[in-house]
């Protein structure tokens, strides 16, 4: 509990932050954060993950650490279980996904994310969407570049090609710390059914360690959005 400013609108007991913004709305910002990074890709390795590889460099350089790193192919299963497992790391604050998220049939990357979000934050896919459209013209249209917020940490995914990815990181850096600041905060918002997620203060978090959302079989969709 060090933050130094009074919000006497709210009584979050959410501490633990780095240094606080002077601005009030900038107050939870997290300058450190810890990442995970989670390739998706049928015919890399981790060994051979350009892409990867530049989020990492982006992440570091930022002054942010890496604390876990993965490759699963292809798989709405491997990919879901992936990430929630990420998600609920006490040393994750935001997540990042690269690669499946073209329009190929074995591209489920976004349909595997989608069910863990309990908020979409659209405005990352567009902005993505934007910049690429500097780079490679109406070619955007193939990726669906998307975040959304899951048990209160951010996850990013952003296509796999090396230029997609180093994009996709500068973008996440610009506003990652803001966001897991918001998102992570415990006094705006309940989770009403996915638990809530009180990263740094608990590290194993609400719901014990594995997924609790029972994504079954490629069904996914059972969140309304
Ligand atoms: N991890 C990566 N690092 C660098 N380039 C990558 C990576 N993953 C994919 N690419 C490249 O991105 C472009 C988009 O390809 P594609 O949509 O097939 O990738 P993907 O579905 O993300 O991954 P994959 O085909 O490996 O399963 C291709 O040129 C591919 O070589
Ligand atoms: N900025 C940017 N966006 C990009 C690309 C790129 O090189 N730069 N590659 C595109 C390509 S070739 C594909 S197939 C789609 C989806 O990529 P993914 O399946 O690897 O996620 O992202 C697109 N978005």
């Amino acid at each position: 509990m060090s933050d130094e400013h009074s919000h006497d609108d709210t009584d979050h007991e959410h501490g633990d932050h780095h240094q606080p913004g002077t601005h009030d709305h900038h107050s939870h910002d997290r300058d450190e954060l810890g990442v995970a990074v989670l390739t998706v890709s049928s015919s890399r390795t981790l060994d051979d993950d350009a892409g990867g590889d530049r989020i990492v460099d982006a992440m570091e350089t930022a002054g942010h650490e890496v604390t876990t790193r993965d490759l699963v192919p292809d798989d709405y299963d491997k990919v879901q279980a992936t990430v929630q497992r990420f998600v609920d790391r006490g040393d994750v604050d935001i997540v990042i996904t690269t690669g499946g998220t073209g329009v190929t049939p074995d591209d489920v990357t976004v349909e595997a994310i989608d069910p863990l979000l309990a908020k979409e934050l659209p405005g990352f896919g567009e902005l993505f969407r934007r910049r690429s459209y500097e780079e490679i013209g109406t070619m955007v249209v193939a990726t669906r570049a998307t975040a959304g917020v899951a048990d209160g940490v951010p996850v990013f995914a952003i296509p796999g090609s090396e230029n997609a990815a180093a994009l996709g990181a500068e973008l996440i850096v610009s506003s990652a710390g803001h966001l897991a600041g918001l998102a992570g905060r415990d006094d705006e918002h309940d989770h009403e059914d996915d638990g809530g997620h009180d990263h740094e203060s608990d590290g194993a978090h609400g719901q014990g360690g594995e997924h609790t959302h029972d994504h079954g079989d490629d069904a996914g969709n059972h969140h309304d959005h």
